[in-house]
Formats: structure tokens, sequence, C-alpha cells
């Protein structure tokens, strides 16, 4: 699929008379065709097929202290696809992001209300361990940080700790597996026990990403993934979160309007601490209903 991002809503901007305003990064964007038999459950939103709703956020926001970052926000994430949270620095996307795997709790002095839900439980319930929690929604950061063990430990130690496998047979397989659905087990399976510090930036991010898969993950939420790679880096991650949203529902921060055309389905614009606007990236890219999100495509801030 093919769309030139943004068309202005109300007759403004392209074939109204007033110039056509570019945005600041690419203007023509390519996705892949959507392919409705690939999530049998999905239905049709703007911007590709998605499945049910996985995490169901509702009045939620968050407190630094006495300093307010985000107001009531609610939010649908579905499952089997790529939501985009993108919006001006400072506006709460990674707070937002922290909220569905408990991340806020680790800081101090923060404070969450409202409720969030995953197939319908609370995560914030008192019944729900946060290290399980982070288990079945891991988070890749923007700058990779494999732990300064080998490859093989460092995609084996959340299957250990989890106790997850029985045998070192057993583990082989998990670390075999995840290294092959981060697209890295070609480029590492002859030096599996060398340094995961070792390799390049890029291949550390898949490397995190093979950790966290590893762990069987239901959600991977991921905050500016790319920001510190390189092009053809980029490229690869762009392409293997294209894959691996067959199975999981991953959110995505990114400041780069061109990439969450690129990999999501569903787009989310955070303006002030609130969100603005969400709905299919087509539709938020090509016919944005407020005109904050309208400014902030179109470059006019942020
Ligand atoms: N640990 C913290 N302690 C105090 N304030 C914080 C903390 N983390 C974030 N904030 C504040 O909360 C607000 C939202 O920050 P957040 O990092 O969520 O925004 P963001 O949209 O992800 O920004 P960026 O795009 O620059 O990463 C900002 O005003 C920020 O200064």
């Amino acid at each position: 699929m093919k769309f030139r991002i943004f068309r202005a809503p109300d007759g403004q901007g392209e074939g109204s008379g007033t110039p056509p305003v570019k945005t600041r990064d690419e203007v023509v964007v390519t996705a892949n065709e959507p392919t409705l038999s690939r999530t049998p459950q999905a239905t049709a939103g703007a911007g590709g097929p998605v499945g049910p709703t996985k995490i169901a956020a509702r009045d939620v926001s968050v407190f630094y202290g006495d300093k307010q970052a985000l107001y009531d926000v609610s939010l649908d994430v579905p499952d089997k696809s790529v939501t985009a949270l993108i919006g001006p620095s400072g506006c709460g996307k990674s707070t937002f992001l922290r909220t569905m795997n408990r991340m806020n709790d680790t800081i101090d002095g923060a404070k969450v209300t409202g409720r969030i839900e995953m197939d319908g439980d609370d995560i914030n319930a008192r019944s729900i361990d946060p290290v399980l929690l982070r288990a079945r929604v891991g988070m890749v950061f923007q700058k990779p940080n494999p732990f300064p063990k080998s490859i093989y430990e460092n995609v084996a130690y959340g299957p250990k700790i989890h106790g997850l496998t029985t045998s070192k047979a057993e583990m082989d397989q998990v670390v075999e597996a995840s290294l092959r659905r981060a697209g890295l087990w070609d480029e590492v399976a002859d030096r599996l026990h060398s340094a995961g510090t070792g390799l390049s930036g890029g291949q550390q991010q898949r490397l995190v990403i093979a950790r966290a898969i590893a762990v069987n993950p239901e959600v991977i939420l991921m905050d500016e993934p790319c920001s510190a790679l390189d092009p053809i880096a980029t490229a690869k991650i762009e392409e293997l979160i294209d894959e691996l949203r067959e199975r999981y529902c991953i959110v995505i921060v990114t400041h780069s309007m061109a990439q969450a055309a690129r990999v999501s389905q569903r787009t989310a614009f955070f303006h002030m601490g609130r969100l603005v606007e969400t709905g299919g990236t087509e539709e938020i890219f090509t016919n944005p209903k407020d005109r904050r999100t309208l400014d902030y495509i179109t470059g006019r801030f942020g």
C-alpha cells in the first residue's frame, strides 16, 4: 500500500488554494499491502488489519511527584498489529508506554491512576506479579542494552529465571528459535558464545528483541528502537517488526513519521500529556481530525 502523508482536513491544504505542506519526513511512504487472511479474526482498520483489543487503557494519568505527565488517557491497543505512539518531545509517549508493563513502578515518586487491562485483567491488581507481567509484556529500549554476557546467555537468561526449560537441549532450541525469529540466527550461529556487546548496534537491538521473545511475550513495547541505528540497521528492524506483528501485539514510540507510517497499522498522537487522536495509521496521516495532529505531522511544531 502506498499513501501520501497528509491531506488536510476540511478543504485545507492540497487542492484548496493553500500550498501543499511538506512533512519533515519523507512525503511518500510505502507499507505492505494489508492481508486480512494473515489474521483470521482481524478487522480492517484504516491502516491495515488488526486483531482484537489486547490492552485497554482507561483514564490513565501519571504523576512524577507533583508534576502530572499524562492526563486521562484512554486507548485500545489491538493484538497482532503495530500501534505507533507519536507526538512532540515530552508529550508523554514513553510514560504511557511504561504504564503497559508497570515500568513506572520502578521510578521513585511516580504514581499511575486509572485502569489498564490486558485481556480483560487489571494489570495493576495486587495479584499481578510485575516481574511476570514484564515477561508477558517485553520492552526494547532506545539504546540496545545486551547484558555483558555471551549471545547465548543473553537469550537464555529469561527462560532460565522463569524456569521455562528443563534441559540443555530444550534451552538450545529456545535460543535458536528466538534468534531465528529476531532475524539474527544466520549472523551469529557460529559465535553464540561470544560477547553480545561485540555485535553491531543493529545486531545488538535484534539480540535484545530475541531476548524478549525467548520468554514468550504477548506484547512487545519498543521505545524508539531505531534512534541509535543507521538506516540499514533501521530497515532490518522495521522488517522484523512487520514480521513480528503476525504473532504479537507491538507498541512503538517513534519520532519518525515515516517510520510510523511504514510499520504501524494504528497511530496515537499525544500532545502535552493528552491523547489527542487515534485511528488507523493511514487515516491519521492523510485525514487527521484534530488541528494539532495536522500541525505535528506537517512539521509545524515538534
Ligand atoms: N522519571 C521522571 N521524573 C520526572 N519527570 C519525568 C520523568 N520521566 C518523564 N518525565 C516528564 O514527563 C513528561 C513526559 O515525558 P516522556 O518521556 O514520557 O515524554 P516523551 O513524549 O516520551 O518524550 P521524548 O519524545 O522526548 O522521549 C516530560 O515533561 C518529562 O520531563
